[in-house]
């Protein structure tokens, strides 16, 4: 018998489907008399996640188990009377097979991270908060520098602030460079404040893309598109006529189709070349360096260092795009004016006047925004559609009309509906271009009447041109 007290009771075998969880240390437990020991608690690996040690019933009092020394009868604890807590080990090696495991990826993808399509769909949704109209007249835009080390930061602080910040956004633009070639302080803040380079468009509210299935491409087989075939040449106005707007040769616009009044319709990632043809010039991009300088009279000016031939594609001219009430709303407020109108399927479609979108370059755009006009101009602006589906939003790019010597200012005519009939009104804006054939104002009379040219804006400025 005594050899039956010294050695310990042979652990009696676990019942089917039951395994051993750790072993808990005595401090956890509660207070059980003067007994120390440790215990082992067996439960099923089921009832070992679910169940806390509170909630273990009298069918669980013979599955714990108090190793002794010596060992004497065991005493039935109840499991009500003890408190503990069980640490659960993470999953076994067989429980593995229950934990669902997503297969692997590299890469940041869509599926994954669905940023791009969710961010879109709730701006859609309208699920970001509205925009607060602030009165620009009421809020102080002062910066609150009274604390920093040295005061109040200089103009010339300011400037060179300006300058690097503007020299930052500049360097991420895409293509050859773009840059400021103003020298007078006063001059260089007025061309940098309150605006903002950008990329493409940003669509302000009530301005909606088409759903994708009315956007289109051509079925031009093989990766090359036929210039004679493919569907995406662009058709004359109440003509059925092919036209091919870009040559060949050099990828500038034919000069036959500069007179014409046409829409180019460039190859996209649905065609039969998945857009990798050589009928996409302006996706292509700038491939001529800008510069922002001042005319003196005119306010600010673009031209380029580079010499552009004919029909060579300059640039887009780029900014938010509102619908018409919100453009008609800001022109009221604009003294200059940076607004052009997406017009050119009113009358060809049922698109009316005031359906039409308009962009606005005042406080987002690229260099164009700085293009002035000209009764006799070198650019003209010709509409570009790159999806084909949508009648509304399309691009408005810029192509040399003629040669363009380097350093010559590049300007488009703003008004070129213009009727000759036209009379002129003492309150429109006067055009400064100083070509002979000037027409004497920007703008039809009846538009724009509150607006100013430069001449009164910075007059104080014009005798310190630049150039
Ligand atoms: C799109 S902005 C052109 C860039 C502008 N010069 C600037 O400094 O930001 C249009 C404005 O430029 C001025 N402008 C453009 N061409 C002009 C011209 N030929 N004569 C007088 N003012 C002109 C007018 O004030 C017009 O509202």
């Amino acid at each position: 018998m005594e050899d039956a007290v010294d050695d310990p009771a042979p652990e009696p075998p676990l019942p089917n489907g039951f395994i051993k969880v750790n072993s808990m240390t005595p401090q956890k437990l509660g207070d059980l008399g003067s007994a120390t020991f440790s215990s082992t608690l067996v439960v099923s690996p089921a009832s070992a996640n679910k169940r806390k040690s509170s909630e273990l019933d009298d069918s669980d009092q013979e599955t714990l188990r108090t190793p002794t020394d010596p060992p004497r009868p065991m005493t039935p604890i109840k499991a009500s009377q003890i408190s503990f807590c069980v640490e659960v080990p993470s999953p076994s090696l067989s429980l593995d097979q229950y934990v669902k495991v997503e297969p692997k990826h590299d890469g940041l993808s869509e599926k994954y991270y669905p940023v791009e399509s969710v961010e879109r769909s709730e701006a859609f949704d309208r699920r970001y908060p509205y925009k607060r109209a602030v009165k620009r007249s009421l809020v102080s835009l002062s910066a609150d520098v009274g604390d920093r080390p040295g005061g109040d930061p200089s103009t010339d602080d300011l400037e060179s602030i300006q300058r690097a910040s503007l020299t930052h956004s500049l360097s991420r633009l895409r293509g050859p460079e773009v840059f400021f070639n103003i020298e007078k302080q006063n001059l260089f803040m007025l061309a940098a404040s309150n605006f903002g380079f950008i990329q493409d468009y940003v669509l302000r509210d009530g301005v909606q893309e088409v759903p994708e299935a009315f956007n289109s491409g051509c079925e031009c087989a093989g990766g090359v598109c036929e210039p004679d075939k493919c569907s995406c040449l662009a058709t004359e106005e109440d003509s059925e006529e092919l036209i091919v707007p870009y040559q060949l040769r050099n990828m500038a616009l034919d000069p036959d189709f500069l007179k014409r009044k046409s829409m180019i319709y460039e190859c996209n990632h649905r065609c039969g070349c998945r857009g990798n043809c050589r009928f996409n010039v302006t996706q292509r991009g700038r491939r001529f360096r800008l510069e922002i300088f001042h005319t003196g009279n005119r306010g600010f000016g673009l031209r380029s260092p580079d010499d552009i031939q004919i029909g060579e594609y300059l640039d887009r001219y780029l900014g938010e795009v509102l619908t018409k009430e919100e453009a008609d709303q800001r022109e009221d407020d604009q003294k200059i004016s940076y607004l052009f109108g997406l017009d050119f399927m009113v009358g060809s479609t049922d698109i009316s006047e005031q359906e039409i979108y308009v962009v606005d370059g005042q406080k987002f755009g690229n260099a164009t925004r700085f293009m002035n006009h000209s009764c006799n101009p070198n650019c003209k602006i010709i509409p570009v559609s790159v999806n084909h589906g949508d009648e509304k939003l399309y691009y408005l790019a810029f192509f040399a009309l003629r040669y363009i010597p380097a350093g010559t200012e590049l300007t488009f005519d703003y008004n070129p509906g213009f009727d000759k009939k036209e009379k002129m009104s003492s309150g429109a804006v006067k055009c400064l271009c100083g070509d002979k054939k000037c027409r004497g104002q920007l703008w039809p009379n009846a538009r724009k009447q509150n607006q100013q040219g430069f001449a009164a804006d910075t007059s104080a400025d014009s005798s310190s041109s630049d150039e």
